[in-house]
């Protein structure tokens, strides 16, 4: 689920005359997710019915980072991305207040995201991602990534804490402090190694953040985790979330599409080839760290259906012993 917010007939109706969009007609909360309150809002306007998506912004998202959010959102509509755009009310603000949470309504994309991934989407992903960095690079606010290498080993220390943490999965503190230890000392820009390009970036280009209408990609959703960091880091995550089967398998011929189609929108340099197996550990590293934690420090009751971090850690494992740009398609 995610509707953590409740909102009362009579908050949203008071709400919605903040905004010039229509009267309501229909309004649901919406089941998938995991970090906010989602809700569908159909409204009409003289004949013409539209939908939007409001948004209550809940535990991780920091108040402040949502006026950066918001603009980058609006930023790369602006340069024909197809993402959310934020709708302001008639004072012009977008971001506002709803049942106690930062809320705020963008446009409803259709779409549908693909429940199992298929090679035929991976060539028109990468190209999506490849549009989005270079969309990007015209919108000046910086926005530091807080789930960057310096987070992972104080959320590692996080979940060490817990004293469920050796039951519930046995030896993997000591083996995710190993692969940071191999890891860290290797990423690009630090400790002397030469840095990669830097841009904004999604940081979480999951299939469940990318829309498919048949075969076209339509749509690309959930940018609370963008912030700025290594182009390349992006590519990794995706490699990391759409590569790899159910079984846990890297599929190397979705990872030459996926290259293939951010290619065709922007090249990789030479360091940025050279850097995928790392930073692809990294990625998975930071999925494995934030998926064990959640899965520590969220209550077996709770409504919310916790990720297995174990899927990340076993593609963790993949990249660790795969030191060579070869094993990716490149
Ligand atoms: N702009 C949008 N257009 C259409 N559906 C959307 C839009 N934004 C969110 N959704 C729906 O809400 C779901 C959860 O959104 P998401 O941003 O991934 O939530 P969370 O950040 O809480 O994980 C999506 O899977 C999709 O069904
Ligand atoms: N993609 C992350 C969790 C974030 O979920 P989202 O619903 O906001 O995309 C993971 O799989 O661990």
């Amino acid at each position: 689920m995610a509707v953590y917010t409740d909102v009362s007939d009579d908050a949203l109706a008071a709400f919605l005359t903040e905004y010039d969009i229509g009267g309501l007609v229909a309004f649901r909360g919406i089941a998938e997710g995991v970090e906010n309150s989602n809700f569908v809002l159909r409204t009409a306007h003289d004949e013409a019915q539209r939908d939007f998506i409001l948004t209550l912004y809940e535990k991780r998202v920091d108040p402040g980072d949502l006026p950066w959010f918001l603009g980058l959102m609006q930023h790369l509509a602006a340069q024909g991305l197809n993402c959310p755009l934020p709708v302001a009310g008639r004072d012009g603000e977008a971001l506002r207040h709803l049942a106690g949470r930062p809320a705020a309504i963008t446009t409803f994309l259709s779409g549908v995201w693909p429940r199992q991934v298929h090679a035929h989407h991976c060539a028109p992903l990468g190209a999506a991602l490849g549009r989005l960095h270079l969309a990007g690079s015209g919108y000046a606010p910086v926005r530091a990534n807080g789930l960057g290498p310096e987070a992972w080993p104080p959320l590692l220390r996080a979940s060490a804490k817990n004293e469920r943490a050796s039951s519930a999965f046995p030896g993997l503190i000591d083996e995710l402090q190993a692969a940071l230890d191999r890891i860290l000392p290797h990423w690009p820009g630090v400790a002397g190694r030469p840095d990669l390009p830097h841009g904004h970036i999604h940081a979480d280009l999951f299939p469940d953040n990318v829309f498919f209408l048949g075969d076209e990609l339509s749509g690309l959703i959930d940018f609370y985790f963008a912030c700025t960091d290594l182009l390349a880091y992006d590519v990794a995550i995706c490699l990391n979330a759409w590569c790899f089967d159910d079984l846990g398998d890297f599929n190397v011929t979705y990872a030459r599409r996926l290259l293939e189609g951010y290619e065709s929108v922007r090249p990789l340099s030479a360091a940025e080839r050279e850097a995928l197996p790392v930073l692809a550990a990294g990625a998975a590293m930071r999925f494995s760290l934030t998926r064990l934690y959640d899965w520590l420090n969220t209550p077996a009751e709770a409504l919310v259906t916790r990720k297995d971090p174990m899927a990340y850690v076993r593609r963790l494992r993949f990249h660790l012993a795969t030191p060579t740009i070869g094993a990716y398609g490149v």
